[in-house]
């Protein structure tokens, strides 16, 4: 017998928006400044990575180089002024395709909805695209010690809507969010390919392919 599921816990950076594409650019950016490049393939590993935990990542294709604490943080720093500036104009208009739609059919069928992000950009980026009022519950990189992959982030967000984990569907677009779920024992719904989210339930190439009543029946399957 399936779940009953009473929660969904969507992760922000190329679930909700394609942000994801701007963070790609703003590491290119700032990797291409230390002569270091790397491609889309490594990419994503970085995905769903916490940006300090990015950065170091990043750093081991060049182990030559070596920086005090102090030069990583201006490193990082750098690395997000580089993505505010892309992200600045952001509008709802960058709303990913069919996540409005499933967002509608989340509060139609009177589930709770909850964000679970590792960026510390993640209010900034859902009042640009007019969500905040959407989200019952709001997890951030300010509310969890550990990044993804461990599960912090998504059993904060059920914490925080008051359900069981083994209640929640969570929606991610990255390997590293994608254990998370998994290892917080939630249902996972992968967007990409399934050769990067091969751990998730439920796979969709794209979120226009985001269907509420798809994810309803592989759930209860
Ligand atoms: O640098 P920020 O905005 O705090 O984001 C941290 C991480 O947030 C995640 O959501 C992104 O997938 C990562 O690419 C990013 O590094
Ligand atoms: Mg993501």
């Amino acid at each position: 017998m399936g779940k009953q599921i009473k929660a969904f816990i969507f992760d922000l950076d190329g679930v909700i928006t394609d942000t994801a594409e701007y963070h790609y650019l703003a590491w290119k950016q700032l990797a291409e400044d230390m002569g270091i490049s790397f491609d889309r393939d490594f990419n994503e590993q970085l995905k769903g990575v916490r940006r300090m935990d990015s950065l170091k990542h990043i750093l081991t294709l060049n182990p030559k180089l070596s920086f005090s604490k102090e030069e990583l943080e201006a490193l990082a720093t750098r690395k997000n002024e580089h993505y505010i500036t892309l992200i600045k104009d952001m509008t709802p208009n960058d709303i990913l395709p069919g996540i409005r739609k499933l967002i509608e059919e989340i509060k139609k069928h009177e589930l709770q909805l909850a964000l679970g992000s590792a960026s510390k950009n993640a209010r900034i980026v859902l009042e640009r695209l007019q969500l905040l009022n959407s989200f019952d519950y709001i997890v951030d990189a300010a509310k969890v010690e550990h990044g993804k992959p461990h599960p912090e982030t998504f059993l904060t967000g059920a914490e925080g809507l008051g359900v069981s984990p083994l209640n929640c569907v969570g929606v991610e677009d990255a390997k590293a969010g994608v254990d998370a779920i998994k290892a917080a024992g939630m249902f996972a719904v992968g967007i990409g390919s399934k050769e990067h989210l091969a751990k998730a339930d439920y796979i969709v190439e794209t979120t226009r392919e985001l269907q509420f009543v798809n994810i309803m029946a592989e759930v209860t399957k």
